[in-house]
């Protein structure tokens, strides 16, 4: 063989080192952009009442450490029971983008312990949609659940758990676990 010819055979190897190490990072870089762009939908009360609005501070925290919470206002102290400012958007912007929110999202994580008209009403909606939903509540509020929520609980694509306020992190963990692994 001519030392031309091993030459081309080197850089050819190399040629396809270096191809195989470009797919190696850019399917690394893939898998990394999906973990970080997961888009989380958090549905809490709003005009069905602001009572728990501290714990779902908590929870979008922790759900933002899995990924977008598209929600956040939910969580957001500054809005009282009347909602968002209707007036400049209108309720049917809110409806609407909501809706477009919950299509685009990869997950939706409800707190269903405050009863509220909207948060039941985009749960059947995700139903519809097959998204893998969980859904929290508080047994210690004495209140009981709705059967149109707790009944839905298939064990798989919507789950229903029952859970105490200081054990969000553990829940949440996981729930994102068992995700990884799906
Ligand atoms: O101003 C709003 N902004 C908004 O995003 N929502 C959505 C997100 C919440 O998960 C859910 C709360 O419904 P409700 O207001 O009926 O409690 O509806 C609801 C309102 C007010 O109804």
């Amino acid at each position: 063989m001519t030392s031309a010819v091993k030459r081309g055979a080197t850089s050819s190897t190399r040629d396809r080192d270096t191809q195989t190490a470009r797919e190696e990072t850019h399917l690394w870089t893939r898998s990394v952009h999906v973990h970080v762009t997961m888009k989380i939908y958090f549905c809490g009360s709003i005009r069905g009442g602001r009572d728990d609005v501290m714990l779902y501070r908590k929870i979008v925290e922790k759900l933002q450490s899995y990924g977008t919470v598209l929600t956040e206002h939910v969580s957001s102290t500054e809005l009282s029971h009347r909602g968002e400012d209707a007036s400049a958007a209108g309720d049917r912007f809110i409806h609407d983008r909501d809706v477009n929110w919950l299509r685009q999202s990869d997950v939706v994580v409800a707190e269903v312990t405050q009863p509220s008209l909207g948060v039941g009403y985009e749960l059947g909606r995700v139903v519809d949609m097959k998204k893998k939903t969980l859904c929290l509540f508080r047994p210690s509020s004495a209140r009981v659940l709705s059967a149109m929520i707790r009944g839905a609980d298939d064990g798989e694509r919507f789950v229903v758990r029952d859970y105490g306020e200081d054990e969000v992190d553990e829940v949440l963990e996981e729930f994102f676990n068992a995700l990884k692994r799906t």
